[in-house]
């Protein structure tokens, strides 16, 4: 009954975690590695070499503190009266006191180098990402998949610090294991043997539980995420009427009752496969733990090492196991928070294709408009099978009104927003007095081209600043932004709000308001009228506004009339009535062109459309 859920995008790096094995893992190690100190390096030179530098004098540090354990312990374990013994010791005690604040400094070094690195490392990703996202044609957020990759390489900024900080941790693991190991190797080499015999099962069985950690998560990931879909449903506000009208209680605790059996099953069969791996990891574990002892018995009991050399790596081996299991969490955070990373990278590569060139001569400014052509203008949609505009053709001159009009689907908002420059055509040209679009320098173009979408945003900032966004080149200007709101009857609403024209509009801040659809759409319509643009393109700018703000926009748009060009998208005709043409549409082609008289007089699509509206209204 419940439908199939999409693989989070989120869980990616779990689940390649959970899907590759130990040596998967160690085979892409180096490579993130490598990139981690790549970012770390452009973030911050200086900070990456201390953490570099402090992670490696701290590991030095190590090897030289067991060393002078052991010297400790031979001063101890030595001949003569205790009293004599602890005193020779003292030497070697204050070397070890020494190295101990040498290497809690170097920590604290490292730590407050990493503090300041992350949050440059987070800021140059994220800001490479933003540059990406807001820089992409238009056209990018159609490709398959683009808004879902984006979507998935949002968390870049979080991803690439845990690289980093993963990283930086994993090599302080690294150096104080192989720290050890030196330490060891100066003693008796043998004890080295030990230490591998010792560690080597447990730091597998580390590893492959948590390989298993990870499949348990990714296992139950589809119902904590069926929970999050039913729990939407079951506790929402927004839900609660319907729930009650349609009485959905007993069917959606039933859906929760068969999503949680099914997991359940799931995650018990996990539980018993974790079980026996652990086990299996802590008997080969305990096993190389006591083939230890016997190996530094027999090295005691043949007189082959001092007592102290035996202590110093009984304490050695607890040193190495603890910074192996230290070593193994880091792996698999480097690993998965690597995989994002991957994403992030594959996204960056895939969106540089999208940017638009930025070499080339240098192009005039676009000037005044005077007359615009378009020529057997083609575009249709990626994996849709028909053309959304099919070889449009026709030339709007300064001045002109134009309508473009049709049912749902017909091309319109497609051919605006290609003439707006937002889309480009698959096949033919857009002219601007004469010469196309791209031998214009691309921003005066822009500046010259105002659009008032269908989908408009509601930008979270103030009502002026809503209205003032729709041309942040020039100063702003109150008298000028208040002119705008009263061209699209915003004026006086905006005056009633709380604090006027510095009213938030989100409700997400304080003391921030919310409009209603039809308010929305007049400081849209403003926001429009602010530009003040030599071609104005209104993308059904009225279907939210009562007929008083529709009638006093379209008076509006009609004194424009012979003074700027203005394409009008709407479905009521009456408002198309005074357009000097109107270009019918139907399926991506243009069917019908003329005035309102003449497409009357036609008695094609516009006229039976024209008369169904009116019939409506009795006329
Ligand atoms: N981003 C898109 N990706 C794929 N297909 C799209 C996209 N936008 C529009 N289409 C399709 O292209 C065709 C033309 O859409 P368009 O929005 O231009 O129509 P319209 O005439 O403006 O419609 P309406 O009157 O409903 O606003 C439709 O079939 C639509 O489904």
């Amino acid at each position: 009954m419940l439908p199939e859920l999409r693989e989070a995008w989120w869980e990616t790096g779990t689940r390649r975690r959970a899907e590759v094995a130990v040596s998967g893992i160690f085979a892409e190690l180096p490579r993130l590695a490598a990139h981690a100190v790549v970012v770390a390096w452009r973030a911050d030179r200086v900070r990456t070499l201390l953490v570099a530098l402090a992670t490696l004098g701290a590991g030095t540090m190590s090897t030289f503190g067991l060393l002078s354990t052991q010297r400790v312990l031979v001063e101890l374990f030595g001949a003569g009266p205790t009293p004599d013994r602890v005193r020779a010791a003292v030497p070697a005690l204050i070397v070890l006191g020494g190295i101990a604040v040498v290497r809690g400094t170097l920590a604290i070094t490292v730590g407050y180098a990493m503090t300041g690195l992350e949050p440059l490392v987070k800021q140059a990703s994220e800001r490479r990402f933003f540059e990406a996202t807001t820089g992409v044609r238009l056209e990018a957020f159609d490709a398959d998949t683009f808004a879902d990759d984006m979507e998935r390489a949002k968390q870049a900024g979080e991803s690439m610090s845990e690289l980093v900080e993963g990283t930086a941790d994993g090599l302080a693991s690294l150096v104080n294991v192989i720290a050890v190991a030196v330490a060891l190797l100066f003693i008796n080499p043998l004890l080295l043997v030990a230490l591998l015999v010792a560690s080597a099962p447990k730091t597998y069985a580390a590893m492959r539980a948590g390989h298993l950690r990870y499949a348990t998560y990714v296992a139950s990931s589809v119902r904590r995420r069926r929970m999050y879909v039913l729990e939407r449903q079951m506790a929402d506000r927004e839900s609660a009427p319907e729930l009650r009208t349609y009485d959905l209680r007993g069917f959606l605790l039933h859906q929760y009752d068969m999503v949680m059996r099914a997991q359940s099953a799931v995650e018990l069969g996990l539980a018993r496969r974790i079980a026996v791996t652990s086990a299996v990891g802590a008997v080969v574990g305990g096993v190389g733990l006591a083939l230890v002892w016997v190996l530094l018995g027999w090295l005691l009991a043949t007189d082959r090492i001092p007592l102290s050399a035996a202590v110093t790596c009984v304490l050695a081996v607890q040193a190495a196991q603890l910074g192996l299991a230290h070593l193994t969490f880091q792996l698999d955070y480097v690993y998965t928070s690597g995989q994002y990373v991957q994403e992030y990278l594959t996204f960056l590569e895939r969106a540089d294709a999208y940017l638009p060139e930025q070499t080339g001569p240098e192009r005039p400014p676009a000037g005044p408009l005077q007359h615009l052509e378009i020529r057997a203008v083609h575009l249709q949609y990626p994996e849709r099978p028909a053309p959304a505009v099919d070889n449009v053709s026709f030339t709007i001159t300064a001045g002109q009104t134009i309508a473009l009009v049709g049912e749902n689907g017909s091309g319109k908002s497609t051919l605006a927003a290609m003439v707006a420059g937002l889309r480009r055509p698959t096949s033919g040209t857009f002219l601007w007095n004469g010469k196309p679009y791209d031998a214009w320098d691309p921003a005066s173009l822009r500046g010259r081209v105002g659009v008032v979408l269908q989908d408009h945003h509601k930008w979270p900032y103030s009502a002026a600043a809503n209205i003032a966004m729709g041309n942040l080149s020039a100063d702003t200007d109150q008298a000028r932004i208040e002119l705008a709101a009263g061209r699209a009857l915003a004026h006086e609403m905006i005056l009633d709000l709380p604090h006027g024209y510095r009213t938030l509009l989100d409700r997400t801040f304080k003391e921030g308001q919310d409009l209603s659809g039809g308010q929305w759409q007049r400081i849209t319509a403003a926001r429009g009228f602010y530009r003040d643009a030599d071609l104005l393109i209104m993308d059904e700018p009225s279907s939210a506004l009562d007929p008083r703000a529709e009638d006093a926009l379209f008076q509006d748009l009609r004194a424009r009339q012979g003074v700027r060009t203005t394409i009008l998208i709407t479905h009521r005709l009456a408002n198309v009535m005074h357009a000097d043409v109107i270009y019918v549409m139907h399926e991506g082609v243009v069917t019908e062109t003329g005035t309102h008289t003449q497409l009357i007089e036609l008695g094609g699509r516009y006229a039976e459309l024209f008369r169904l509206q009116a019939a409506g209204y009795g006329k």
